[in-house]
């Protein structure tokens, strides 16, 4: 039934993955504008909310040690998969930089696009809108994804966006859609 639906829903997954503050959320969000003004169904599944629905404890308490993420991001995948049978195009930014999500995901989501923003750290320090590694430099933070947190690059990505000085979320989303 679920194989059958996938096959036939014209549904897909972009799966948008980088570290925090590469721009997955507002790149997703331009995407999801542009596939809506075009008339498709497409549903945002960002990072922060996902984790807030589904990766809370019963206490409130949150984890983001690797077996904690790992658990998460293939439980989005299997939301991914469950919505895009129904003909959704689903747009998800989370960090999920361990390949052995790419690979289930590759496996198991009939559409999969998976796109990597590739943005150094130090880009990324200078951004830091959340805080976050400021607060991991002050012994604030821990299970940091790409400093004290070991991440993999995805291997065979269908697109990598190489951080561009001035490169602006409209140019990004221009040649996310040249890729598709
Ligand atoms: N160590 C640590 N402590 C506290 N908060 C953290 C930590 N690491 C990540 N974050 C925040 O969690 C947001 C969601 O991360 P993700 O779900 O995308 O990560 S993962 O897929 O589980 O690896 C993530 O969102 P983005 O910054 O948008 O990537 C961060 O806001
Ligand atoms: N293409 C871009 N160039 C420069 N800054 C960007 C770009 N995309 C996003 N930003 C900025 O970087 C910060 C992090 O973006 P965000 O989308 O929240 O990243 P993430 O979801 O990966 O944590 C925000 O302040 C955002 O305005």
């Amino acid at each position: 039934m679920t194989e059958e639906r996938c096959c036939v829903s014209g549904g897909g997954v972009i799966w948008i993955t980088g570290l925090s503050g590469s721009g997955k959320s507002t790149l997703a969000g331009e995407v999801v504008r542009r596939l809506r003004e075009q008339g498709k169904v497409a549903v945002l599944l960002d990072g922060d909310e996902l984790r807030d629905a589904l990766g809370r404890s019963d206490l409130g308490s949150v984890n983001h040690g690797r077996d904690a993420r790992l658990e998460l991001a293939l439980r989005y995948g299997r939301l991914c998969r469950l919505v895009a049978s129904q003909g959704v195009l689903v747009v998800i930014a989370t960090i999920s930089l361990f390949h052995e999500v790419h690979a289930w995901n590759r496996e198991h989501l009939p559409e999969y696009f998976e796109v990597y923003l590739d943005v150094p750290l130090a880009e990324l320090r200078r951004r830091d809108p959340k805080g976050i590694y400021s607060r991991f430099d002050a012994g604030e933070l821990d299970n940091v994804a790409g400093l004290d947190l070991p991440v993999d690059e995805p291997e065979n990505p269908d697109w990598v966006a190489q951080f561009m000085p001035g490169r602006s979320v409209a140019e990004l989303a221009d040649e996310l859609f040249n890729h598709l």
